[in-house]
């Protein structure tokens, strides 16, 4: 049984002359386990899955469980789409990974029961756990806490990101329904787990693993304090589309070769980038 407790990072998909860089990829991850994350986010927002061809996803996949395998942790792929069949396509696509972390479906703003059937469907088409993915302000449909509660009935747990402790964050974590929330917006790693996250899925741990991996087992004053120092970096890396000042920093760094995002993205201001590696811990 998978524990999703700690963090997991959530991987960049690394591009050398185009094409997915698999050393540098395996680069990051081994670099990401070793400083103590639970296991590994691959084809989230952050790795720019909506950019990749179904062979990349492949690829990105068997080079993550390979490293998975070797540190004995599990490996969660993202497998969203707008539509049902759709994403029911992608998650048996994705039998390389332990779970499943399925976007609300996104632009369509389908109602309430829509979404409910939507992640029944998907969940049962396949033998992974599938954890829900809400993030609102990049799917344009919000879920209040009585639905974010019926997605949870269907689904193993939920990736959570509503970009602020809500109303709604506050009633789905007081529900304690004993399903994994794990807190999807950096900054929000720390208050989210002292209300009941079991855990979290963050870019930043690519950049700071050990710091997060700390900030997620503390819960005295070293927490708060880590909580502090690490939201200069935060604030940085996503001062603009995710993952591009991101990636400039591992490259800056050497974790990856190149830093090339793919377009719309663009590559980052080059202050944003300073200032991220200036506030790493
Ligand atoms: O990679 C992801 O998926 C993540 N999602 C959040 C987002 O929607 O930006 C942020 C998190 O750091 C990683």
């Amino acid at each position: 049984m998978i524990v999703f407790r700690g963090v997991f990072a959530s991987l960049v998909t690394p591009f050398a002359g185009g094409e997915v860089d698999e050393g540098s990829l395996e680069r990051l991850a081994a670099r990401c386990l070793d400083g103590g994350a639970a296991g590994l986010v691959a084809l989230g927002t952050t790795g720019e899955a909506a950019l990749l061809t179904p062979d990349e996803r492949i690829r990105v996949l068997s080079v993550c469980r390979t490293v998975c395998d070797e540190y004995g942790v599990p490996l969660i792929a993202g497998a969203g789409a707008m539509g049902t069949a759709a994403a029911i396509a992608e998650a048996r696509e994705s039998f390389l990974a332990d779970a499943l972390l399925v976007v609300v479906p996104y632009y369509l703003r389908p109602s309430d029961d829509g979404v409910v059937e939507h992640f029944a469907a998907v969940a049962s088409s396949v033998k992974m756990p599938v954890i829900a993915y809400n993030v609102p302000y990049r799917t344009g449909k919000r879920l209040a806490a009585e639905t974010l509660l019926r997605v949870l009935d269907v689904v193993a747990g939920i990736k959570h990101c509503p970009g602020a402790i809500d109303d709604d964050t506050l009633a789905l974590l007081a529900a304690d329904t004993g399903k994994p929330v794990l807190a999807g917006d950096d900054a929000y790693l720390y208050p989210m787990m002292r209300l009941g996250a079991s855990g979290g899925v963050t870019a930043s741990a690519c950049l700071a693993p050990g710091a997060f991996a700390e900030l997620a087992r503390s819960w005295d004053e070293r927490g708060r304090e880590l909580h502090g120092a690490l939201l200069p970096l935060v604030d940085a890396l996503f001062a603009e589309p995710s993952p591009s000042v991101l990636k400039a920093c591992l490259a800056e760094l050497g974790v990856i070769d190149d830093p090339a995002v793919r377009a719309p993205l663009r590559a980052p201001r080059p202050e944003n980038v300073e200032r991220a590696l200036k506030a790493l811990p």
